[in-house]
């Protein structure tokens, strides 16, 4: 039934395996990888034993040498974990688990639910805890669809997703896939900010590890509780500026589960590969703070050296864990740590901040595309923005980038096509001594502005975008004003959730009277003004991030560089078709997403070859066609 290393086994002893698998060290050679073993008596070592494979080729976008899989089922005992003959001893023990019966329906991983089929339901002893009928994939899909469309309450439809990750993950990725643009708003935002906000309340189940303080010394061991060895990517937060929503805490949880399921479903890395950790020092947030039900630590923030030395021992944990190549994005860091975290470890591990970077990436696809539409090139654009932290300067910074590689002017030129604004107005060189590091660059000569509105009426930018998680800021003035002197006004209202977005697309649309390119961070319904339907792109780093991180996974890069981040959004741009031009996209429909990410994941992949930071050689000829192939599939596998 498979092969190990030259070893053939039908039905083997579970014995018999583990021999040869201790004797051929804990590595296999793909394509065939080891995921699960049941034996007849639910007993190891004793009786016969099917085992289950799969491919790695079509199952993972790791390299194609895997470790074996670890995972304890069967509900008998932990059957193999001692170390095996190898002078590798970085590497965790392999064990081969036994899953079958009522404990293959309970692992969320191997669970089929009606679809197992009647030879499946003979040969892993699931007769009499199924009912009789068989049902397919697609009809389970449909039926969940079902299920959760009777819920009219965002909240109840995502723990209803929630829970199917916990039951049936196939299932739960082939229904967001299938239904990405219905679902996209459920698990990822806005519902996530509410699910945020309440997760204290609805935590049922562990979906990824918690770091506090009180793991201080420990990380190390901490990483080895979760159970799956090959991680690609983790997904990070400390919860202190958690969407627009600012600082939930441990509560923050949901964003990296959130991340990383669309890591999957819309980039195709494999869930086993996807690691969430919130990283909790405390908060600052009272509610939280007097709230009975909150699961994290009740204390204020730890912040400075306290601070800087529990993060720096989780990077090099997940190093020491993982290996060079783990992709760890940071996510929802408040600014003041944020920047300082990407520029300390940028040299020293593989990472990318999504607020900073990933956003930049999105929002200059977008730019690029919407130049089809009002004409002119970058640099013969003005930028202003409402809101100068991550997102705000990240984004600026790489169209500046950018317009100085189109035209060869000096990156400290471009700078001075855009401006910013933040809570205190308009960011000039007479505010500059009070300013923090990462708003200098955007500091030029003009008189002080408080308000917004002015200015608008004094820079007179083509594009105005928002990043300030500052809900309803772009008020009717301020449109009216892009209006005035725009025959087409680039309007970007990028603060998540909804309720934090700069303004709504009615609103942008009934001020700009229908003639605003817009869009928005999470997405609003098609809008009517004047007998016209006015449908608006989502800005939203999560076109960039999944496509991003398989490009740097396949080539293995070692480090993330920003001329990655300008491919990614040429890919991104170039997605966008004619079709979606004369709608007025400017961002292509998330429908298309897993193809939109190859093409991205390629690009990136291309660039890491051209600038010797890809470690997996040779590489591939056709990148895009190695993307697509490398993408986890939710299919079910036949447990023949
Ligand atoms: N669409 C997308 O893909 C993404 C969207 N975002 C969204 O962007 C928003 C901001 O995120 P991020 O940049 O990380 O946050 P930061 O906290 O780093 O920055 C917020 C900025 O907005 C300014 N600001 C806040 N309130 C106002 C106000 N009323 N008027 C003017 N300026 C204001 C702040 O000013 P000051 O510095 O003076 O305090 C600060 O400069 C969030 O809502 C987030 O959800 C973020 C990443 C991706
Ligand atoms: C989308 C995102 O990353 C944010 O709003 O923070
Ligand atoms: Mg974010």
């Amino acid at each position: 039934m498979f092969s190990l290393n030259g070893t053939s086994f039908t039905n083997n002893s579970l014995s018999g395996v583990s021999r040869c698998l201790t004797q051929s060290s804990r590595r296999v050679s793909a394509p065939m990888v080891v995921v699960a073993a049941v034996s007849s008596n639910g007993k190891p070592g004793d009786g016969s034993v099917s085992v289950l494979v799969e491919n790695a080729l079509t199952e993972s976008a790791a390299p194609v040498e895997m470790e074996v899989k670890s995972t304890v089922t069967g509900g008998v005992q932990d059957v193999y974990g001692e170390d095996s003959a190898t002078e590798d001893q970085s590497i965790t023990p392999w064990t081969l688990s036994v899953a079958s019966g009522f404990s293959l329906l309970r692992n969320p991983h191997y669970n089929k639910g009606l679809a197992f089929s009647e030879r499946e339901r003979d040969a892993h002893y699931l007769r009499g805890l199924l009912p009789p009928v068989v049902i397919s994939h697609d009809l389970q899909v449909k039926k969940m669809m079902n299920s959760i469309r009777k819920y009219d309450v965002p909240l109840q439809r995502y723990m209803a997703m929630m829970d199917l990750q916990e039951m049936n993950e196939r299932l739960f990725y082939k229904l967001l896939i299938d239904n990405v643009e219905e679902l996209l708003p459920i698990v990822y935002t806005p519902t996530v900010g509410e699910a945020c906000q309440k997760y204290g309340s609805i935590f049922r189940r562990p979906q990824g590890l918690f770091i506090s303080l009180k793991e201080k010394g420990k990380i190390h061991e901490v990483l080895k509780n979760w159970p799956e060895k090959k991680i690609q990517v983790i997904v990070v937060t400390d919860g202190e500026r958690i969407l627009g929503l600012g600082d939930l805490g441990c509560q923050g949880m949901g964003i990296p589960v959130g991340k990383l399921s669309l890591y999957t479903a819309l980039g195709g890395i494999r869930p086993s590969a996807c690691l969430p950790v919130t990283i909790d020092v405390g908060t600052n947030n009272e509610n939280l703070l007097n709230d009975e039900f909150y699961i994290g630590l009740r204390q204020r923030r730890a912040t400075g050296q306290e601070y800087a030395e529990l993060l720096d021992e989780f990077m090099y944990a997940v190093k020491q864990n993982y290996g060079e190549k783990v992709l760890i994005q940071f996510e929802d860091f408040a600014n003041h740590n944020a920047f300082d975290l990407l520029a300390k470890y940028g040299t020293s591990h593989l990472v990318f901040n999504d607020d900073i970077q990933g956003t930049a990436s999105v929002v200059l696809a977008g730019l690029m595309a919407a130049l089809n539409l009002v004409g002119g090139s970058l640099s013969e654009h003005t930028f202003l923005f409402l809101g100068a932290g991550e997102a705000g300067t990240g984004i600026a910074e790489l169209i500046a980038l950018e317009m100085s590689k189109q035209t060869g002017i000096p990156l400290e030129e471009t700078r001075k096509k855009i401006w910013m604004v933040d809570s205190k107005g308009l960011i000039v060189k007479s505010r500059m001594e009070m300013l923090q590091h990462f708003k200098r660059p955007w500091a030029h000569d003009h008189e002080p502005v408080q308000e917004l509105v002015n200015a608008v009426k004094s820079i007179k930018p083509t594009v105005l975008i928002g990043s300030s998680g500052a809900g309803r800021t772009f008020t009717k003035e301020v449109v009216q004003a892009m209006a005035t002197f725009n025959e087409k006004p680039i309007i970007f209202a990028l603060s998540n959730p909804t309720s934090q977005s700069e303004c709504t697309a009615e609103e942008a649309y009934s001020w700009s009277e229908g003639r605003a390119i817009f869009a928005s961070g999470s997405p609003f319904a098609p809008v009517e003004y004047n007998g016209k339907v006015y449908a608006s792109g989502q800005a939203n780093n999560a076109y960039i991030f999944p496509g991003f991180g398989l490009g740097l996974i396949i080539s293995g890069a070692i480090r993330v560089h920003d001329d990655m981040l300008l491919v990614a959004s040429e890919a991104l741009a170039e997605q966008v078709s004619q079709e979606n031009f004369e709608k007025g996209l400017i961002y292509p429909p998330f429908s298309n997403i897993r193809k939109i990410s190859a093409h991205i994941a390629a690009k990136v992949a291309a660039k890491a070859y051209e600038l010797g930071l890809a470690t997996r050689l040779p590489q591939p000829k056709d990148l895009v066609a190695y993307a697509e192939s490398c993408m986890y599939s939710p299919a079910y596998r036949s447990y023949r």
